[in-house]
């Protein structure tokens, strides 16, 4: 039988949050002490585990089929791999800093510099498009480090609270690129590998599309249907059953999460009352 295989960083920032996206989706990996290679007890996936640099090269190459790995680890990479899905974790940005005691009158301020970096490509590219001949250093690490001790005049590098670069005394001057996680995937992959791969991503997005909703139930007299009708949206119309007792029913939908507080004051204003919220798991329409 077809199985798809999905590469995944072994350990570091993608690696828990990759784990549980394939454990929301119902996929149960069983991980063996240094296993490289586990496969699912329950769905037709095996996941390899790589360092994130590995990845677009293992998917590009089919070493791999598909990938979870950082969108700026991707465009780095240049490989033949497109974007399947962005994944909303890992969220950073890639940015120029300077020390924090530098004026910056604009990007010109990086001709002649010399940038140390862990990602040449996506910063020429940059560089160039911006009309910036500089100087660029790639180190693999520590990056931040590179202008304290005489290096490098600026760096490139991941930014995500900004933490780092104030405690090297450092400031962000240009922000590059906005990346997240991504889900990969080369040009061409076979009907039935596909066919696995659109049943994972169904998953996650039934989860997902839960995850900032809300399940409400609540009773009303029956004369106040319309109006209570009216401030619950619902996925289409909301559910109207009769109660025991004469003249009232109960009501229930699906409310945003963020929309919350403010359809509760208008539905109690409304009359209504036992109102009961609760968290939805996963949602398929
Ligand atoms: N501080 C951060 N906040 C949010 N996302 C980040 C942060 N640092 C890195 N990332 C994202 O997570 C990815 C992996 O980061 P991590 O630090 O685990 O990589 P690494 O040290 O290169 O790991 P590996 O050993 O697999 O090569 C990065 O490519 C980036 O997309
Ligand atoms: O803006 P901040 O929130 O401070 O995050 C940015 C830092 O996070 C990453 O390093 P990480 O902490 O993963 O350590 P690493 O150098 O071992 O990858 C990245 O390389 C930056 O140094
Ligand atoms: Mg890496």
């Amino acid at each position: 039988m077809t199985q798809l295989r999905i590469a995944i960083q072994t350990k570091g920032r993608l690696n828990e949050d990759s784990m549980q996206l394939l454990a929301e989706a119902g996929i149960s990996i069983s991980l063996g002490k240094r296993k490289l290679l586990a496969a699912a007890k329950n769905f037709p996936l095996e996941v390899l585990f790589l360092r994130d640099d590995d990845i677009p090269q293992a998917v590009a190459d089919q070493v791999a089929d598909i990938g979870i790995v950082g969108e700026n680890e991707m465009l780095e990479k240049k490989e033949q791999v497109q974007i399947i899905k962005r994944l909303g974790f890992s969220k950073c940005r890639l940015s120029l800093a300077i020390p924090k005691s530098e004026d910056y009158p604009g990007i010109e301020w990086f001709n002649g510099k010399k940038i140390a970096t862990s990602y040449p490509v996506i910063l020429k590219d940059f560089l160039d498009k911006n009309n910036v001949k500089a100087d660029i250093h790639v180190i693999s690490g520590s990056v931040e480090i590179a202008p304290g001790i005489g290096l490098a005049d600026a760096i490139f590098d991941i930014v995500s609270s900004g933490s780092t670069l104030v405690s090297n005394r450092l400031k962000e001057v240009e922000v590059a690129l906005y990346s997240e996680a991504v889900l990969v995937a080369p040009k061409e992959l076979s009907a039935d590998k596909r066919a696995i791969m659109d049943e994972m991503i169904f998953r996650m997005e039934s989860v997902e599309r839960a995850k900032d909703k809300k399940y409400i139930v609540l009773n009303a007299p029956k004369e106040k249907i319309e109006e209570i009708k009216a401030i619950l949206p619902g996925m289409k119309s909301p559910t109207v059953t009769t109660l025991a007792e004469e003249g009232w029913v109960s009501m229930s939908s699906v409310i945003a999460e963020k929309e919350f507080w403010e359809i509760i004051g208008k539905l109690k204003e409304a009359g209504a009352q036992g109102i009961l919220v609760m968290p939805i798991e996963k949602m398929i329409f």
